[in-house]
């Protein structure tokens, strides 16, 4: 996991399509795509899981999906984000198997303390900052936190929350080796243009 990852929130996609938004961000850069759905029903996640993967699959991007498992197996995607009261990670492994990506929520330091014990693929550190786009979340970590992560954890660093093309830039030279957004890329008026200047924070 590395460079720009979308996450998807239909809400968020005010300008766009959501469709159109991951059509966009995959054309000009991104790595990862994560589709999170927190109010649809399963026929409609799924069709949408299926719709993203076709956007994917030319551009060889993987398609994570947030929360569902069944999803994830139904629609052949690469891989799942749980958080800390989702599915458990070795249930996740279990019945996904070696191949797929897994990425797991860090909100405390004792998840992070017990991640080290995982072969996730991936920890998302959640949030960095605090952000409107979700607000069920434990206190952000904010830079000292990302670093504190960073010197201690084996697993590579997924930052999220609150950021933006303004503010991504001390947190990769603080370790992060990829950068989640929502609303920088969905609620972007060109998310185009948007992903674009938020890779080039990675050269
Ligand atoms: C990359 C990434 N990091 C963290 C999260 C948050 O997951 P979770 O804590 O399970 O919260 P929800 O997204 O399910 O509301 C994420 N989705 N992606
Ligand atoms: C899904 C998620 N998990 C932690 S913060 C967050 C939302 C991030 O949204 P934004 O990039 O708009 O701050
Ligand atoms: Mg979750």
């Amino acid at each position: 996991m590395e460079g720009m990852y979308l996450v998807t929130d239909q809400a968020a996609c005010i300008h766009h399509p959501l469709e159109t938004v991951v059509a966009k961000a995959v054309d000009a850069g991104v790595s990862c795509v994560q589709l999170r759905e927190k109010t649809i029903d399963t026929r409609s996640f799924l069709d949408r899981a299926l719709a993203l993967k076709n956007i994917l699959a030319p551009a060889r991007v993987p398609l994570i999906i947030n929360d569902r498992l069944d999803i994830a197996l139904a629609a052949g995607a690469h891989g799942v984000h749980i958080g800390q009261s989702d599915m458990p990670y070795a249930h996740a492994r279990k019945l996904l198997g070696p191949k797929a990506i897994i990425g797991l929520s860090v909100e405390t330091w004792e998840d992070v303390v017990e991640a080290q014990d995982l072969d996730v693929d991936y920890i998302g550190v959640s949030p960095v900052f605090s952000t409107p786009t979700k607000t069920d979340t434990k206190e952000p970590w904010e830079l000292e936190g990302l670093e504190r992560i960073k010197g201690y954890s084996r697993h590579p660093l997924v930052a999220i929350g609150g950021l933006n093309q303004g503010n991504i830039a001390p947190v990769i030279q603080a370790g992060a080796r990829s950068i989640a957004v929502v609303s920088a890329i969905c609620s972007a008026p060109d998310p185009f243009a948007a992903t674009r200047a938020l890779c080039a924070c990675f050269q």
